[in-house]
């Protein structure tokens, strides 16, 4: 037996997972952007302990920074290939922030001592570096606290040990000052991984409103029974057919069909079946055309078909064969019709409503004359 899938989450939600996730590929990005900025730090460092230190506790840290900045730079590498999966890949994000927290802690034991000036400028290495990272981490705010943690805690190795008188309020000073960072980023942090969520929500809803507007406006000019463009939106093709005309000496023609004794099909055979015969017809009448041409419910059982580019003898051509098709074989099941056309082909002058006047009029000719018969205008 399969296992039932698993019900969608709600909007709310999904929407909340997919801002989590957003923030994680955006922290991700911006470490491995920030990183790359990582060796001016160490510049600045090896410039101020320069001639302070002994060159091999420089080069011990440079060693550590170097080493832990390439594998924080291949993990970042990673996660940006297996992708946004907030909960697999959270502890890899951590592990890269304990690592960059780490090496810039390492400053303080590896490298302060007696001189106060310098471990006073290492303790602002520590804040720049702490400054320059928040925004990044902004959207992860945990492992902001992990990195911050892991430089706190290392930094504070260095004060058992060697230093000198007063450092250790430089780095109390400097425990207090992340504390306070740590706190206001947390809120704004919330704020930034909501204003996410209402972004997603939006784009959502965005989309959910065009596709309704586009639906409606789809239905605002489509027939319900046959599918066809209804009147609406045959006003605006032939409005735009006139002006093609008028501006290029195109000329176009219109079909007016009328299905023949409609009537007595709805009375024989009920109006389910008349329905029928009407989508039938459509069907029919499509089926005949070219891409260009568009046929359009004009109302009851009448239809008018446009054919662009289509003059005198070839819409006539056009409706003849209109005709042919409908009497050929029955629109529904056993019941057989016929269809009246009367066709006009536009004249320089002539409006939307004079060149379907001029079609109606051959329509009702054809009714008169006898009916299943083409005529022209
Ligand atoms: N089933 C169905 N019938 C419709 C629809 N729209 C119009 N009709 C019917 O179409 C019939 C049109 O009848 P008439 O205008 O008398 O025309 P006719 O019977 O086709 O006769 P001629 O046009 O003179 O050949 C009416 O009975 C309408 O009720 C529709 O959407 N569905």
């Amino acid at each position: 037996m399969s296992a039932a899938p698993l019900p969608a989450p709600p909007p709310a939600l999904a929407f909340a997972m997919e801002a989590q996730q957003g923030a994680f590929v955006q922290c991700v990005t911006g470490l491995q952007r920030t990183l790359r900025t990582t060796p001016l730090g160490w510049a600045l460092v090896a410039w101020l302990c320069g001639d302070r230190i002994a060159p091999v506790a420089l080069l011990t840290w440079l060693g550590l920074a170097f080493t832990g900045w390439v594998a924080c730079l291949l993990v970042l590498a990673r996660l940006r290939r297996v992708g946004p999966d907030v909960q697999r890949h959270n502890g890899w994000l951590l592990a890269v922030a304990v690592t960059d927290g780490a090496w810039w802690g390492a400053v303080m034991p590896l490298l302060s001592g007696d001189d106060m000036a310098l471990n006073a400028l290492l303790a602002a290495v520590l804040c720049g570096a702490m400054a320059v990272n928040a925004p990044v981490y902004v959207p992860r705010i945990r492992a902001f606290h992990a990195m911050c943690a892991a430089m706190w805690l290392v930094a504070l190795c260095s004060l058992p040990g060697h230093l000198a008188p007063g450092m250790a309020d430089i780095v109390m000073g400097l425990g207090l000052f992340m504390g306070l960072l740590c706190f206001v980023m947390r809120d704004i942090a919330r704020r930034v991984v909501e204003g996410l969520r209402l972004q997603l929500a939006n784009a959502a809803l965005t989309a959910q409103l065009s596709e309704a507007l586009a639906a409606a406006s789809q239905q605002a000019a489509t027939d319900g029974l046959t599918g066809l463009p209804n009147r609406r939106s045959l006003d605006q093709l032939l409005n735009a057919q006139l002006a093609m005309a008028q501006r290029e000496a195109r000329p176009f023609s219109v079909l007016m069909l009328d299905l023949d004794h409609f009537k007595a099909v709805n009375d024989t055979h009920g109006h389910a079946m008349g329905d029928a015969v009407l989508r039938g017809f459509a069907q029919r009448i499509q089926a005949q055309l070219r891409r260009s041409d568009v046929c359009a419910r004009y109302g009851g059982e009448e239809f008018c078909v446009v054919l662009p580019g289509t003059a005198d003898a070839l819409a006539l051509d056009a409706g003849e064969r209109l005709r042919r098709a409908v009497a050929g074989a029955p629109l529904a099941p056993n019941v057989p019709v016929t269809v009246s056309v009367g066709v006009a082909t536009w004249r320089a002058g002539d409006d939307a409503a004079a060149l379907l006047a001029r079609a109606d009029d051959a329509l009702y000719t054809a009714k008169r004359t006898g009916r299943d018969r083409v005529v022209a205008a």
